[in-house]
């Protein structure tokens, strides 16, 4: 497909999914999301304090994320250069404040039993251990070797302690991983991207295509399968994608609260004016209607476009 169809059969998907004019999709696309800040918790009480100060000093427009402790939305990125090298030295961790969203939703609870089934490199996970102050028995999985290899070296960069690190296929973790294991479990799964999306670079669409979007919907609605199956009774699951297509975002949640009636979708209890409900319907498809408390966050100044399902299996 030519580069310009491509990009009109995106302008138009994004149209239908965000309910815009097709001629506005660049404006929404167009753009670098600018990184938040997360400073980690997990360093000494003093070194925290001396983190918090520097960054504060250094980048004098943070704003504090008010559902996320530590964290800081940073609109201007400036003191970038001054700020980035506390990342190479795990004091502060630096991505788009989307993905603070998960862990957040996770709300893990000190002596939880805790998997991230696609945690490379790992910022997800780090914020989770990060809120229990390591207080949790957290399993970390990623199916590609080298980037399980670099989030085992980032792990110990950020002082978070990890009871497992394997490198399962999601779709078949439950052959691997005893069942009922969990109480918390996070499946941050690999996907199109469309969040990410920058329509101002010439290669912004390179690996997007449908066909793609159609083959990652069946393999996220096996994980998810998988997924429930690992965790407890009372438990909790979160989905998540840096996309926007409802085939990868509603439909695989859909798919395991239609197969197990044990399931519940809660609302994620924090909000910002991105913050979207989920879609009951997409091109002729209908969704359970509970799907309207999963959050899909809009692409802004600020975040990445992003969806987030929080999914409760009722204690037994
Ligand atoms: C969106 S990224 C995860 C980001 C991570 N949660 C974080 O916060 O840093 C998706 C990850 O899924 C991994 N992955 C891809 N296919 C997988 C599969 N079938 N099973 C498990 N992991 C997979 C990729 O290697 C990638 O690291």
């Amino acid at each position: 497909m030519s580069s310009q169809r491509k990009t009109r059969t995106f302008e138009k998907r994004m149209s239908e999914v965000l309910g815009i004019r097709p001629d506005e999709v660049e404006s929404v696309f167009r753009g670098a999301r600018p990184t938040s800040i997360r400073v980690n918790r997990l360093l000494d009480d003093e070194r925290y304090r001396e983190t918090v100060e520097f960054v504060r000093d250094k980048a004098p427009g943070l704003i504090p994320v008010d559902w996320c402790e530590h964290a800081f939305l940073w609109p201007d990125n400036d003191g970038f250069d001054d700020i980035l090298p506390l990342a190479h030295e795990g004091r502060v961790y630096l991505q788009n404040a989307a993905s603070l969203i998960p862990p957040v939703a996770l709300d893990a609870q000190p002596g939880d039993a805790v998997l991230d089934i696609a945690s490379a490199p790992g910022g997800k996970a780090f914020h989770i251990a990060a809120r229990v102050g390591n207080d949790c028995e957290l399993w970390l999985n990623d199916s590609a070797p080298p980037r399980a290899r670099k989030l085992a070296e980032l792990a110990e960069l950020y002082g978070v302690r990890y009871a497992e690190l394997t490198t399962h296929n999601a779709q078949y973790i439950d052959k691997s991983v005893p069942a009922e294991r969990f109480d918390r479990i996070l499946l941050d799964v690999q996907c199109s991207g469309e969040g990410r999306v920058n329509l101002r670079k010439s290669d912004a669409l390179r690996y997007w295509s449908e066909e793609r979007i159609e083959k990652y919907k069946f393999l996220q609605a096996k994980m998810c399968d998988a997924a429930y199956k690992l965790l407890k009774p009372g438990g909790t699951l979160v989905y998540s994608t840096c996309t926007l297509s409802p085939e990868e975002d509603e439909f695989p949640v859909n798919k395991v609260l239609q197969r197990h009636s044990d399931l519940a979708v809660e609302p994620l209890g924090f909000s910002e004016e991105e913050f979207l409900p989920g879609l009951n319907s997409w091109r002729g498809a209908k969704f359970d209607k509970r799907l309207k408390h999963a959050v899909r966050v809009m692409p802004s100044d600020v975040f990445e476009g992003f969806f987030v399902a929080k999914v409760t299996k009722a204690a037994s």
